[in-house]
């Protein structure tokens, strides 16, 4: 991305930091980039991690900008829209909201209108370079500012645009929430191992050390999912017998359950939101 355009996060926690830390390995200037909260103690951590500005007021941080990123909790973010919508209605620059749930038109109309917007879900892998965004851009957003935006997801991740903006709830549910997921199956399994007599360190580095390589050979192989789980499974064997438990137990079935009971709730919560406000 350029390096001369300035960037403004409104909100400084955990994802407003992942994405920092990402543009500034990327080689960003840490002098365009301006961070605003309420809450002097995220602030004072930035600007000391990244060397980035930092303010308590929104509208000054908005103002500085040729990209406004949302990065507040979306229960806050109609307060915060209608906030700053003087100011950005006069600077027009190119709004992100990494929010979930919230859609784009209700954004755009607490922030005055007719603003280029581009919606992201991301997630907490972020925070180690490792995340995954679904990203979806209003009609008012340029085939430069898509670029951008996408650059700078792309260095903390994986970046991929959906078409359709409902296809994000799709999304929320796969990726946004999906390393919770893989949490909880690593939970079960370190819990299985301990159990079975496997010091609890010894169980969880084995544990997460696993699923990391069957990321990466996912990632690099030629292979389909299927055809490596196989490759795994020796006839008669004791991966066979534990997948046949999976099997058997309606694992698949609960993983439809599990994604369609969060793309349903991502759903409720833009009704939610919207209606609420
Ligand atoms: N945590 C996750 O897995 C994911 C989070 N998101 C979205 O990212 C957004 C941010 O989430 P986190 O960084 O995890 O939250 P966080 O709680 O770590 O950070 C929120 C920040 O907003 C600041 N803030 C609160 N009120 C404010 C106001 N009126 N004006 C300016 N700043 C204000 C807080 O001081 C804090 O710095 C949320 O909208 C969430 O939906 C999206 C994908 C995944
Ligand atoms: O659980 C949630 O609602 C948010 C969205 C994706 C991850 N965390």
């Amino acid at each position: 991305m350029s390096n001369s355009s300035t960037i403004s996060f409104i909100g400084a926690g955990n994802m407003a930091s992942a994405i920092i830390g990402g543009m500034l390995d990327n080689g960003y200037q840490a002098g365009n980039i301006w961070v605003s909260a309420p809450d002097d103690s995220h602030l004072q951590a930035l600007r000391d991690r990244f060397g980035v500005s930092v303010t308590t007021d929104n509208r000054h941080c908005a103002q500085q900008a040729d990209t406004v990123v949302l990065a507040v909790k979306p229960q806050v973010m109609a307060e915060v829209c209608r906030d700053i919508a003087p100011v950005v209605q006069n600077t027009r620059p190119l709004m992100v909201s990494i929010a979930a749930g919230l859609g784009s038109d209700t954004l755009d109309s607490w922030l005055g209108g007719g603003l280029p917007l581009v919606r992201v879900m991301p997630n907490t892998p972020s925070l180690v370079g490792k995340g995954a965004a679904g990203l979806f851009a209003n009609a008012a957003v340029t085939a430069e500012q898509k670029t951008m935006v996408q650059s700078v997801f792309e260095s903390i991740g994986s970046a991929l645009w959906v078409d359709d903006e409902e296809q994000l709830h799709g999304v929320t549910a796969l990726s946004g929430s999906g390393p919770a997921y893989f949490f909880l199956m690593l939970e079960a399994l370190e819990a299985a191992a301990t159990e079975a007599g496997i010091a609890p360190k010894t169980a969880r580095e084995l544990a997460i050390q696993t699923m990391a390589g069957a990321a990466e050979m996912a990632a690099r192989s030629e292979h389909d999912p299927a055809q490596l789980k196989r490759n795994v499974m020796s006839p008669g064997g004791t991966t066979e017998r534990a997948i046949n438990t999976f099997e058997d137990g309606g694992m698949r079935d609960l993983v439809q359950k599990a994604y369609n009971a969060a793309f349903e709730r991502s759903q409720e919560m833009s009704k939610e939101l919207a209606d609420k406000q």
